[in-house]
C-alpha cells in the first residue's frame, strides 16, 4: 500500500471548552479526489485552516509527502503547493480577472499580494495568468473587472487563482457555496475536468457534487471522522445515516 500524500494524525483543536476537531485523522493519497462531508459544526473548516496552517492545532499531526508539517508556517505550506481556495473577499474588484490571476502568479513566486509591482509588465506571468483563466473557463471575461463578473463567475476566479499557485493539494472548501443549480453543475464539470491532474481535499455540502467528484469520502462529526470509502460505501454506512438524521444540511 503506498503512502499517503496528506496525513492528518490525531489532530486537536479546542475553542474553549469546544473541541472543534477531536482527535482527527485522514488519509488523502496522491492523485485521489477526497471529500469531507459532515453535518454543519461538525468542524471541516477548522480542520481545513490547520491543513493550510491559518489555525495550530493544540495536538496531533499533519504530516504532507511524509514531512511533518505540523509547525510550518501557512506562507511555506503554500510555497510547497498546499493552497486553499481564495475567498471571494481575497479577490481584488477593480482589478481584471486577469490581473487577479497574475497576482496570485507573483505570489507563488515569493512576492507579497502587497506588492503590486510590475505583474502585468511581466509576459511570463502574464502568459501563467492566461493559462490559469482558461482553464477555469473564463477565458472570455478576462478582461472583465472582477466586480463585475457574476457570483459563479467569481468563484471560477478564485479556482483560477489557487491553479496560478501550482499546487499539489487542492484544499477547497465548499466550491458550491452560494451557487444556483447550473452554476454548481458548471463547476462540478470544471472539478471533474481538473481532478485528472490533482490532489484534491473537497469539503462540500453538495452531496450531487460530492458523488459525482470524490473517489473517497470521509465523514466527520463532533470533530472526528467516523468513516472513510468508496461513495457507494459511505451512501450505504448506517452510522453516517445516523449521524446525519436530524441535521438537514443547507
Ligand atoms: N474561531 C472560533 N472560535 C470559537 N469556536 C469556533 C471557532 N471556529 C469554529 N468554532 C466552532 O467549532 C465548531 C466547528 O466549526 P467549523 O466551522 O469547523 O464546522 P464546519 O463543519 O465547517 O461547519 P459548516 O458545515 O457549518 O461550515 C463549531 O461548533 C464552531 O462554532
Amino acid at each position: 500500500m503506498s503512502k499517503p500524500f496528506l496525513e492528518v494524525r490525531n489532530l486537536v483543536k479546542r475553542f474553549g471548552g469546544l473541541a472543534a476537531t477531536n482527535n482527527c485523522s485522514l488519509e488523502v493519497m496522491r492523485g485521489e479526489t477526497h471529500a469531507l462531508i459532515g453535518p454543519n459544526g461538525a468542524g471541516k473548516t477548522t480542520l481545513i485552516s490547520q491543513l493550510q496552517g491559518q489555525i495550530r492545532p493544540d495536538e496531533g499531526h499533519i504530516f504532507l509527502d511524509g514531512q511533518d508539517i505540523t509547525e510550518t508556517s501557512m506562507e511555506r505550506r503554500a510555497l510547497s503547493g498546499m493552497a486553499r481556495s481564495f475567498q471571494i473577499s481575497s479577490v481584488f474588484p477593480k482589478f481584471t480577472a486577469i490581473a487577479n490571476a497574475a497576482l496570485a502568479v507573483q505570489a507563488r513566486k515569493g512576492d507579497s499580494f502587497r506588492f503590486l509591482g510590475a505583474a502585468w509588465l511581466d509576459r511570463a506571468m502574464m502568459d501563467e495568468a492566461r493559462e490559469a483563466i482558461e482553464l477555469v473557463g473564463l477565458g472570455d471575461r478576462a478582461e472583465v473587472l472582477a466586480q463585475d463578473l457574476s457570483h459563479g463567475e467569481r468563484r471560477q476566479l478564485e479556482l483560477a487563482m489557487v491553479l496560478a499557485m501550482r499546487p499539489s493539494l487542492l484544499l477547497l472548501d465548499e466550491p458550491m457555496a452560494g451557487m444556483g443549480k447550473q452554476d454548481s453543475a458548471r463547476m462540478t464539470r470544471l472539478l471533474a475536468d481538473l481532478k485528472k491532474n490533482y490532489t484534491i481535499l473537497l469539503v462540500e455540502h453538495d452531496m450531487n457534487a460530492v458523488f459525482a467528484l470524490a473517489d473517497r469520502v470521509s465523514v466527520l462529526v463532533a470533530g472526528r471522522t467516523i468513516a472513510t470509502g468508496s461513495p457507494a460505501d459511505i451512501r450505504a454506512n448506517d452510522d453516517v445515516k445516523a449521524a446525519y438524521l436530524g441535521h438537514r444540511q443547507h
